[in-house]
């Protein structure tokens, strides 16, 4: 069980010690946004290259953006140790995945709450993670969509099927109420922006989450 905070909900007037602020949490999720994907702009390449510079723990680099075909791997070779690209995005996915882990990276896709699974599945052997949202990606701070439920426990099916070690990601309103049922549906790695920097003390939030979700998975 993993705990990946999202540095969206921080102050990113001082990222380095917003890091530093959750270095007990096994990654820190990174949302690149493009203001074209999704509806809203946030950081890139520089700035991530900076990050994994001092960040304490592995980035976890989620990407929201047009052509990640073009742009994937270069956030695996500025250093993080995650690169997630959307499949609704991707024109060679496969290609895509294995250019990543080539970098030295870990590969993950991820799919939107109105994207079905299924047509992916044949991509499994090729990534480490699947990440499903569990909000409309553009945003934090947004309710938490219970309704993805049911495709996290698809992942979970169709990873036993396949074998192998592929990790399912839940990102998009998971708070201290809605991390079991994730947990129990077979996610394994929880991102937590508000819920973790909302928090009185960040590194509390994380060491909670991640005790609440071993209760429920
Ligand atoms: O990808 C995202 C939004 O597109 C963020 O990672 C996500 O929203 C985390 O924030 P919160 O936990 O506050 O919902
Ligand atoms: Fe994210």
């Amino acid at each position: 069980m993993q705990i990946s905070p999202s540095i969206l909900a921080s102050d990113f007037a001082n990222l380095q010690s917003e890091l530093e602020a959750v270095g007990n949490a096994d990654w820190a999720h990174v949302d690149v946004m493009d203001a074209h994907f999704v509806p809203n702009l946030t950081l890139g390449l520089p700035v991530v290259e900076a990050l994994a510079r001092v960040s304490p723990i592995p980035l976890d680099c989620h990407l929201m953006i047009d052509d990640p075909d073009r742009w994937a791997p270069g956030y695996a070779e500025a250093g993080a140790g995650s690169v997630t690209f959307h499949v609704e995005a991707a024109r060679d996915p496969v290609s895509l995945a294995r250019a990543i882990r080539s970098e030295g990276a870990r590969a993950a896709f991820a799919v939107k709450p109105g994207t079905d699974f299924a047509p992916y599945e044949d991509l499994l052997p090729e990534v480490d993670m699947v990440l499903v949202m569990t909000v409309e990606p553009g945003f934090g701070g947004q309710s938490f969509m219970a309704d993805q439920m049911a495709k996290v426990r698809q992942v979970r099916s169709a990873v036993a099927r396949h074998g192998g070690d592929v990790w399912i990601q839940v990102d998009g309103g998971v708070s201290a109420d809605t991390i079991g049922q994730c947990a129990e549906a077979g996610a394994d790695v929880f991102v937590a922006g508000s819920a973790v920097y909302g928090a009185d003390r960040a590194a509390d939030a994380v060491e909670e989450l991640r005790e609440l979700a071993r209760r429920h998975g």
